[in-house]
């Protein structure tokens, strides 16, 4: 698995990298970043995993998210992946729509057609890239954890409840906590997996937890300016689930942030904090 690097930048003391690869999951190439802080020779770090959100790729966190000064701090690789396969022959949405297809993959691997042949954003996220970051970068892949933005946020939430022994821990800034219920979620979801709202279940939040998901805790932030926050976030659902599941979950509810990196950038800071604490030892 070879990886070709885009850019490298000295920041903060570590090193911003943009890489490309040949994707087997996608059957495309794909770009991601990586933030390495620095660290003594031979050193394995902890790495956070932060999934981004609708029409974004690798470089809205990177170029705006602010976290590398706190990362630094605190000894931590940050990898930022793109949010679907893209190129000349990978299918969008019909009307060229910001909420599906190309930069909206949804973290799923879809099953029906045109999309199943490249959107394997699951498979790509949990597998593929993590094996690819292990074997060219310092990592220590007993620390993982993850966070993410609003389609990102789902990935990240998602992620952790399928896979709660690999990652210590799990944030998000303004997720969306039920795709099943909300216009975005349920757009993506028939596109990409089907009418049957059986198949839904294991990528939706509240719904796995609704079927039995455990995880150690969540952090979560949104902004009560958010457009997005009635219609197409309902934090109050995870908060009921998480509630009944016995599951801890810190929900700050941000005055005047809106849904912008503006707001992530703000609160970043207090996520890796949080991660860090998890991912020592
Ligand atoms: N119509 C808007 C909506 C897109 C948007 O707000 N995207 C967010 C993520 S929304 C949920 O997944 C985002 O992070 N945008 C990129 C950014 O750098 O702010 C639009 O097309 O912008």
């Amino acid at each position: 698995m070879t990886i070709q690097t885009v850019s490298t930048n000295k920041s903060y003391g570590g090193v911003q990298g943009v890489y490309r690869h040949v994707s087997q999951a996608t059957g495309t190439d794909m770009v991601f970043s990586v933030y390495v802080p620095p660290h003594a020779d031979g050193a394995r770090l902890p790495v956070v995993w932060y999934l981004s959100g609708l029409t974004c790729t690798h470089a809205n966190v990177t170029e705006k998210g602010e976290f590398r000064k706190a990362c630094a701090e605190l000894g931590l690789i940050f990898v930022a992946p793109d949010t679907s396969p893209r190129g000349p022959d990978v299918p969008g949405d019909a009307n060229n729509a910001y909420d599906f297809g190309l930069g909206a993959g949804f973290y799923v691997d879809a099953t029906e057609a045109p999309f199943a042949r490249n959107y394997r954003m699951w498979s790509y996220v949990t597998d593929e890239l993590p094996k690819l970051v292990a074997g060219n970068f310092p990592v220590d892949a007993k620390r993982q954890s993850v966070m993410g933005h609003s389609m990102g946020g789902h990935g990240a939430l998602t992620v952790a409840l399928r896979n709660p022994h690999r990652y210590r821990a799990a944030s998000a800034f303004a997720p969306i906590v039920a795709p099943s219920q909300v216009p975005w979620g349920i757009k993506a979801l028939t596109g990409y997996l089907g009418p049957n709202k059986d198949a839904w279940r294991s990528h939706d939040t509240v719904a796995l937890i609704e079927d039995g998901a455990k995880f150690s805790g969540f952090l979560v932030d949104v902004g009560e300016a958010d457009n997005f926050l009635k219609e197409q976030l309902k934090p109050e659902l995870l908060e009921a689930a998480c509630s009944k599941a016995n599951i801890p979950l810190t929900l700050r509810r941000q005055p005047g942030y809106d849904h912008s990196y503006y707001f992530i950038s703000t609160f970043i800071g207090d996520h890796l904090h949080w991660h860090a604490e998890k991912l020592k030892g």
